[in-house]
């Protein structure tokens, strides 16, 4: 008998383009949501673009309630939860970077509510993914959480953003080549459950991003577009594996290592682009393609070396080696690196 199943969870509406924040309403009420909104942000997204989407709710006559966290946890999420159930909230509107949206998705999750995507920054391909990301202790959990049931990308807010959030949302799609090389690794060496199709869509994100690079410029709100069309394609990848494994490899867990351990971590994209060059640099060796990644993330101005990152070598050093202690997720850092590997890899790569 045949007995796979399936679930792959998408949002319905997808809104992209120059204004259309003012069109949030329009996008949840076509979802046929009930109840109270509740607006979750965090403090400069609030000032950006939530105040006026908790305006358009009022407008209307909806009696929107807000909430603005601080920092991606546990708490922050528990936070939410607390405040959704006080204002007895029938749906949320996650406003902002990865930070508001990973944990509006995660409450949301938790309550049973419907959950709205409003990205502030193209930095991060959470925007449309059933995931959430939260550190906690030494470790750092990926979970299952509500996929937005629609996203609503202003280009307009998003090109107004300082432009390194656009740089850093290219530098997480460009790491989806080595993400997928670490998830077919894993798939040959320990059976973990792959994708074609999901493994295919975030590598063709990839390249797309990259063959466009031409046109990722500051200044130009055109680059938003591309950028935030490619960070959901990648999140539907996601999406359809039901996992973060086509768009987190060995990078992401470098990068979740620096999170935790450097004294004032860069943003998420362009600590994984570093990772990237360097993964790469372990799956292909010196004549292989980590040029091709280094160059791919320099055409788009993101970091390419411990210094631009503003973290110390040693640090670097310190989040290669322990990288792998970060989550159970096999990939090409195997059961960690040594000390000297390390160091090599960094310094052939340029990377310090
Ligand atoms: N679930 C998933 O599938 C994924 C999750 N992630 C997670 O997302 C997070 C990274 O996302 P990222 O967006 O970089 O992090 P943040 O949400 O922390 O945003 C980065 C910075 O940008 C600021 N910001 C956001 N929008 C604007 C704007 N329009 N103008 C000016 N400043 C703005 C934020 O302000 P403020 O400090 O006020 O918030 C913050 O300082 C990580 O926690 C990562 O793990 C990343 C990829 C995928
Ligand atoms: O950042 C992500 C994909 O770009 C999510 O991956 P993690 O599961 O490693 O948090
Ligand atoms: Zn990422």
């Amino acid at each position: 008998m045949f007995d796979k199943s399936t679930w792959i969870r998408l949002p319905r509406n997808v809104v992209v383009g120059h204004g259309v924040l003012e069109q949030t309403l329009d996008a949840v009420d076509e979802l046929h949501l009930a109840g109270r909104p509740l607006v979750v942000s965090s403090p400069t997204p609030h000032a950006v673009a939530g105040e006026r989407v908790v305006d358009q709710f009022e407008d209307a006559g909806y009696d929107p309630a807000e909430v603005v966290i601080d920092e991606a946890s546990f708490d922050a999420v528990q936070q939410v939860i607390a405040h959704a159930e006080d204002v007895d909230a029938g749906f949320m509107l996650g406003v902002g970077g990865g930070k508001a949206i990973d944990i509006t998705k995660m409450a949301a999750d938790d309550l049973g509510l419907g959950f709205v995507s409003v990205p502030t920054a193209a930095s991060h391909d959470g925007i449309v993914s059933g995931r959430g990301s939260v550190p906690e202790g030494d470790t750092r959990h990926s979970v299952a959480a509500e996929p937005p049931l629609a996203v609503v990308a202003d280009t307009e807010v998003l090109a107004e953003a300082p432009w390194r959030l656009t740089t850093a949302g290219c530098a997480d799609i460009i790491s989806n080549y080595t993400a997928v090389r670490d998830w077919e690794l894993a798939h040959r060496l320990k059976n973990v459950p792959y994708s074609e199709y999901a493994g295919a869509l975030s590598q063709m994100t990839a390249e797309m991003l990259v063959d466009s690079a031409s046109s990722i410029k500051k200044g130009l709100e055109e680059s938003s577009w591309i950028v935030v069309k490619a960070l959901v394609s990648s999140g539907v990848a996601m999406s359809i594996a039901d996992s973060s494994r086509p768009a987190s490899g060995a990078e992401h867990l470098f990068s979740h290592q620096l999170d935790r351990i450097a004294p004032d971590p860069a943003l998420h994209g362009h600590q994984v682009g570093v990772g990237a060059i360097m993964t790469e640099y372990l799956h292909s060796g010196p004549k292989g393609r980590w040029r091709d990644v280094r160059d791919a993330l320099g055409a788009i101005g993101a970091p390419t070396t411990a210094n631009e990152l503003g973290i110390d070598d040693e640090t670097v050093i310190e989040a290669l080696t322990t990288a792998h202690e970060i989550r159970d997720r096999y990939t090409v850092l195997g059961d960690g690196m040594s000390e000297e590997a390390a160091i090599e890899a960094a310094t052939v790569t340029g990377v310090v």
